[in-house]
C-alpha cells in the first residue's frame, strides 16, 4: 500500500516588534532564523498597541509600519504585515498567530522572539493556547541571558545570531541626542526617520 502524504508545509517565520525603529539587530535575528530552519519566508509584524510598554511613548503604527518595509523591501523572502495594527486594541501574540495561521492553512509557524522578550514571555496573555499554535525560536541578545522561561521543551529552540548590540532605544536616544544612527538601522529607515522628524524632543 503506498503511503499517504499530504502537501509539503510552508515553514512562515514571524518576527514580531514595536520596530521604534527597525534596526539590524531585527533583520540579522530573522536572516539567521531564516537560514538556520530552511523558513520560506518571514513575516514581520508590527505591533498594533504593545500593552506592555504602555507607559511608553510609542511612535504611530504607521511610522513603524513604513519604517519595516523600507527595511525588508529588498529581501524576497521578507514581508509585512498589517495584520496586528489593522485588528486595533492591544497587540497579544495568540491573536497574531490566529490570524497569521487562518491566512496561511498550509504552513507551520515559527516565531522569532530575542532572548529579553522570551524571558517575560510568562507574562504574555493566553500563555496555554499561544505556545500550541507556533514553534517557538530564541535567539541570543547582547546583555540578556537566553534560555528557557518554562516553555514545553517540544515548543522552543535556541539560535545563536551574530551578536549586535543595538536596541531600538538607543537607536531614539541617539536621534533625540543630535547623533547618528547610520549603520544601526537601514540607510532608508535614517531617511524616513529624518524626513518625519521622529524621535526629536522637538518632533
Ligand atoms: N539586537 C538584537 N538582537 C537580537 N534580537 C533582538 C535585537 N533587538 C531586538 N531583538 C528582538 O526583536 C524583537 C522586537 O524587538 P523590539 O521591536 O522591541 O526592539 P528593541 O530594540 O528591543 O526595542 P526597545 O529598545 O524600544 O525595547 C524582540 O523579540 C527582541 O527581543
Ligand atoms: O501576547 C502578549 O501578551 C505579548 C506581550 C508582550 C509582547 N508581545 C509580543 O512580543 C513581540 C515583541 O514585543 P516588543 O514590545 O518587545 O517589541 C511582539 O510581537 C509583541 O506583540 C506579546
Amino acid at each position: 500500500m503506498e503511503e499517504q502524504t499530504g502537501p509539503v508545509k510552508r515553514r512562515l517565520g514571524v518576527m514580531g516588534g514595536t520596530f521604534d525603529p527597525i534596526h539590524h539587530g531585527h533583520l540579522v535575528a530573522a536572516s539567521e532564523v531564516a537560514s538556520q530552519f530552511h523558513l520560506d519566508e518571514v513575516v514581520f509584524v508590527p505591533t498594533g498597541q504593545p500593552w506592555q510598554k504602555s507607559h511608553k511613548k510609542v511612535s504611530p503604527a504607521e511610522d513603524r509600519y513604513l519604517m519595516t518595509v523600507i527595511a525588508t523591501a529588498s529581501n524576497p523572502q521578507f514581508s509585512v504585515s498589517r495584520i496586528d495594527i489593522d485588528r486595533g486594541g492591544p497587540t497579544y501574540t495568540t491573536d497574531t498567530l490566529r490570524d497569521l495561521r487562518a491566512l496561511n492553512e498550509n504552513a507551520d509557524l515559527f516565531f522569532i522572539t530575542g532572548a529579553d522578550a522570551l524571558a517575560q514571555i510568562l507574562t504574555w496573555r493566553d500563555t496555554d493556547e499561544l505556545f500550541s499554535l507556533a514553534h517557538f525560536i530564541g535567539v541570543t541578545r547582547p546583555g540578556h541571558i537566553l534560555a528557557n522561561p518554562g516553555l514545553p521543551e517540544d515548543r522552543v529552540s535556541f539560535v545563536e545570531v551574530p551578536a549586535l548590540a543595538i536596541s531600538s532605544s538607543d537607536c531614539r536616544a541617539r536621534v533625540a541626542q543630535g547623533e547618528p544612527v547610520w549603520y544601526l538601522v537601514p540607510d532608508g529607515v535614517v531617511r524616513y526617520i529624518d524626513k518625519r522628524k521622529l524621535y526629536r524632543h522637538d518632533g
